[in-house]
């Protein structure tokens, strides 16, 4: 899709742009600050992004400076006055695709946008290619990728619902994208969308659309993602963080196959396969009402579930082996080459952010390590410190942490009195148990004085 985001705090240019690009073929937005923009970056992207420099609160070349670092692929055409040769060249500096000089010609203006359209298509093309040469395909021959790779083949002629689970960075979205490209559906989008990103008020309008002024700020008729994926596949990734309400609309799409815009009156017919992915453990989601069990069973037709790094180690190799090679090629660099030490030791780490933590740690060791052949000391602190992690210890820890993501990312503060709160309880709980009762022993066993323990008794109110 050809869509264009254009920023500017003057609604006639938003117009006139807006205008001229639809004739030549673009789907525009508009905004009118640069904060809105970085919030709708964080879970979509268009091809190409137009912005005035000059605008109330954060302006265009801190815009640029945050897309540059977050969005490195997406170009960016700064509009400037005529006159301001600086922020012209400041532009360039920081990673502008062009600069368009204030009045501008607006046929002038398209051809620049087509020409930033075909140069990121063009850039998309080479990364793919990149990575097609590198290797084809995902990369893990530890038994449970296996498993993974004979169910994408035995699915490769249906249209099923799968649901995927695991940790963060485990390659959900990249088996949810093999078992598109490997589907009948692989000539239609694959569109990816990650629910515990997009702001809860605004779900609904992104997987559904909206009409023209269907609330505040709805300009224009917006398609939504399942209008984009039609005869393709959508890619829920993070279901378990949908709201309830919208999981009630979802089911209906599925079970009816149409939907109705925000705001709108006619259905609107899709023929969408769905993908779901989560870390979460959605039978717990479904038993505390938070996530609709109908729902769950519709999704539910087909599970895969996605190891941990940490439990397929004897992949470690060949994929920081395939990661230090990508990024080698990416900064045009020789590739560096890892030492039997370091893969031992990187094979003791957790590595909480699984694959993609590690795709990043051989980007880093790419530009840090000072030689060809890389040791045990050239590796990231958090690495070459690590201890081999004690199994029941880890199990607590990583469940502790999903928990924590998941309580950040639904915008939780000041969290530490619940964690304490049940921390001590389940502690003195399992000492008390543990000596039968006995309340000197199991303030010994915890490590208080008696009168800590009694204290916290009444604090937490617990019987002993
Ligand atoms: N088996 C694999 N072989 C090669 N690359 C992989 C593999 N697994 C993951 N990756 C790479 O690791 C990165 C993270 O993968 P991906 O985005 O698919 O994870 P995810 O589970 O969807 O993460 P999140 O839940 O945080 O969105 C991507 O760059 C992906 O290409």
């Amino acid at each position: 899709m050809k869509t264009v985001w254009l920023v500017d705090d003057d609604a006639s240019i938003r117009f006139v742009l807006d205008k001229a690009l639809s004739r030549a073929g673009f789907t525009t937005e508009s905004f009118a600050n640069a904060q809105d923009v970085l919030t709708a970056l964080s879970y979509s992207q268009p091809t190409v992004l137009i912005s005035d420099v000059r605008m109330p609160g954060m302006d265009g070349m801190a815009l640029l400076e945050e897309i540059s670092a977050k969005h490195p692929s997406l170009p960016v055409i700064i509009m400037t006055a005529h006159s301001d040769l600086d922020s012209a060249v400041n532009a360039f500096q920081k990673g502008a695709f062009e600069y368009l000089a204030k009045p501008f010609d607006l046929n002038d203006a398209t051809a620049l946008v087509e020409r930033a359209y075909q140069a990121s298509q063009q850039a998309r093309k080479t990364k793919r290619q990149v990575k097609e040469q590198n290797h084809p395909d995902i990369i893990g021959e530890a038994p449970a990728m296996q498993e993974v790779f004979r169910a994408i083949g035995k699915l490769s002629a249906s249209s099923m619902s799968v649901l995927i689970n695991g940790e963060s960075g485990t390659g959900k979205e990249l088996v949810a994208g093999a078992l598109h490209n490997h589907s009948p559906r692989k000539a239609s989008s694959f569109i990816a969308l990650n629910m515990a990103a997009i702001p809860k008020d605004l779900v609904e309008s992104e997987l559904f659309g909206h009409e023209k002024g269907a609330f505040t700020g709805a300009d224009s008729m917006r398609r939504g993602r399942f209008e984009q994926a039609d005869g393709g596949t959508l890619f829920l990734d993070e279901i378990g963080d949908m709201p309830l309400d919208v999981q009630t609309r979802l089911l209906r799409v599925l079970a009816d196959g149409e939907f109705y815009r925000v705001g709108g009156h006619q259905s609107v017919k899709v023929d969408v396969r769905i993908i779901a992915a989560t870390h979460q453990d959605l039978e717990t989601l479904v038993k505390k009402g938070q996530f609709r069990e109908d729902l769950f069973h519709r999704l539910n037709v087909v599970r895969l579930k996605l190891p941990a790094l940490r439990e397929r180690t004897e992949d470690i190799a060949k994929l920081a082996q395939h990661f230090l090679s990508c990024s080698a090629k990416e900064l045009q660099v020789e590739c560096k080459i890892l030492s039997d030490e370091a893969i031992n030791t990187m094979r003791l780490y957790h590595w909480p952010g699984n694959v993609r933590q590690l795709e990043n740690t051989c980007r880093w060791l790419t530009v840090m390590a000072p030689g060809e052949l890389i040791g045990p000391h050239d590796l990231p602190d958090e690495l070459s410190q690590s201890t081999p992690v004690n199994e029941a210890t880890g199990d607590w820890l990583d469940a502790f942490q999903q928990w924590l993501n998941h309580e950040l990312k639904q915008g939780k503060n000041n969290i530490w009195p619940a964690v304490q709160a049940q921390l001590e309880a389940r502690l003195i709980k399992t000492a008390l148990s543990a000596c039968h009762g006995h309340k000197q022993d199991a303030a010994l066993k915890i490590g208080w004085g008696r009168n800590t323990l009694t204290r916290k008794l009444k604090e937490r109110n617990i019987q002993d």
